[in-house]
């Protein structure tokens, strides 16, 4: 099948259990949560969102006809010295509403470790090397394991307790950016010091103000 993307770029990963490491982000475009007008924002599944991801017109989006000319693009957009070290974040919108076997062959052979950041409401492929789940309050939860699950916080009806038998490596709490960022990252701290299982994700790269 061919793939909508939105954007590709490299940077550090910024948030969660690989914040720090270099990455190319390949953001898909769409979600299954939200349209991403902002005209129906309130009346979305998922609120919050602090992502464009509508249409293919960001740095190196477009539309790729099959899962090796999108690994080419994502493997174009790695300039880091080594090979040995490519990583690629699929991130959205909602990758897992594209990603499928064949892009993940190609990534593998062009040498990446393949990350996703998703919203746990859809099955993942075989075959992705680091999962990250991240809740939405009011979304049925189909992915109950996997490599680390990033709560953005607080969300009243998705507390962290209702997910702390759940089969992940990692357990993060990430303030929820927005008017109220302030309050939420001193609540998350203050969580994560009571419940010590959990450990704070800061987005570093909007400190940082790269992208
Ligand atoms: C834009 S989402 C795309 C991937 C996928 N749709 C998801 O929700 O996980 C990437 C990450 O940003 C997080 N995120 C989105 N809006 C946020 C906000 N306002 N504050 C903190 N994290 C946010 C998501 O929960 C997710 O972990
Ligand atoms: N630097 C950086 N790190 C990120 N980690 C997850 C992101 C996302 O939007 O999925 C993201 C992003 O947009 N930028
Ligand atoms: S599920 Fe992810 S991409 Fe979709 S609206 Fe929510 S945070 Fe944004
Ligand atoms: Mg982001």
């Amino acid at each position: 099948m061919s793939y909508a993307v939105k954007e590709i770029f490299y940077t550090l990963q910024g948030e969660g259990r690989h914040a720090g490491r270099p990455a190319v982000f390949c953001r898909f475009a769409g979600c299954n949560l939200w349209s991403g007008r902002e005209e129906d924002r309130a009346t979305s599944v998922c609120t919050f969102c602090d992502t464009d991801f509508i249409g293919m017109d960001g740095p190196g989006g477009g539309r790729f006809a099959d899962g090796p000319a999108l690994a080419a693009a994502v493997a174009a957009a790695w300039t880091g010295a080594t090979h040995s070290q490519r990583f690629v974040v699929l991130t959205g919108g909602e990758p897992l509403l594209q990603v499928d076997a064949p892009l993940i062959d190609a990534l593998h052979a062009q040498g990446f470790t393949i990350a996703v950041e998703t919203n746990g409401t859809i099955a993942p492929p075989e075959g992705l090397d680091w999962i990250c789940v991240s809740p939405k309050a009011d979304a049925p939860l189909a992915v109950t394991g996997g490599h680390e699950l990033k709560l953005v916080f607080p969300q009243p009806a998705a507390l962290p307790a209702r997910f702390e038998g759940l089969r992940f490596e990692e357990f993060l709490l990430q303030p929820m950016d927005g008017p109220a960022q302030a309050e939420n990252t001193a609540a998350a701290i203050a969580y994560c010091l009571a419940h010590p299982q959990w450990r704070l994700s800061l987005q570093t790269h909007k400190l940082l103000g790269i992208p």
